[in-house]
């Protein structure tokens, strides 16, 4: 059984704990980094990036999930969480984690639209997919090596990077479990590959 954890430190974790047993793998509240050890995907939730961050580093966790990373294990990164992934975040000095090759823009889609719903087609994940949006990021620039799985407004909301998958919204806060599934399937991909090459 594929077991995917879910960083625990703020933000949207048990929504995530319960879309993840859906999918019928076995979810972890992560708290501390030795914890990376027993898990084969990571997930960062939503919450606040910049306190996340300050979280991260309090609880060292900054090099553990960087290497988890470079291990080929996945990590999805749901709106704060797709932040902390960017190599570029628009406005600031400094990225966070720096997974993936983006640019992002935070808080993106204005005051008066700061949460709202959209159905939106998402490659590999399928038609008519629920997106819960809020005081949500969005992808400015994405590298080459960086596939864009859907966009609305023609920005760039969700998308994958071999191991690394982000999306602006939140799939976890709907009942529609596609795009949770898409990334268990990643996770037991990348253990499959992991066997072989041991
Ligand atoms: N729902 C969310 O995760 C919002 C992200 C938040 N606006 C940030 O910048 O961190």
């Amino acid at each position: 059984m594929n077991t995917i954890g879910v960083l625990a430190l703020q933000g949207a974790v048990r929504e995530h704990i319960r879309s993840i047993e859906a999918t019928g793998a076995r979810a972890v509240e992560i708290k501390r980094k030795e914890q990376l050890a027993e898990i084969d995907g990571l997930i960062l939730p939503g919450g606040e990036s910049t306190t996340m961050r300050r979280l991260i580093d309090s609880y060292d966790f900054f090099d553990a999930i960087r290497e988890f990373g470079r291990q080929g294990k996945p990590v999805f990164g749901t709106c704060a969480g797709l932040i902390l992934m960017a190599q570029e975040i628009e406005g600031q000095e400094k990225a966070h984690l720096g997974l993936m090759n983006m640019k992002v823009a935070r808080n993106a889609f204005g005051r008066q639209v700061a949460s709202f719903e959209a159905d939106l087609p998402v490659m590999h994940v399928g038609d008519n997919f629920n997106a819960v949006f809020i005081r949500a990021p969005y992808i400015l620039e994405a590298g080459p090596e960086v596939e864009v799985l859907a966009s609305y407004q023609e920005r760039i909301v969700a998308a994958k990077q071999g191991q690394y998958l982000c999306t602006a919204f939140h799939p976890e806060l709907t009942d529609d479990n596609r795009f949770i599934e898409y990334f268990a399937q990643m996770v037991e991909q990348s253990k499959m590959k992991a066997r072989t090459v041991v």
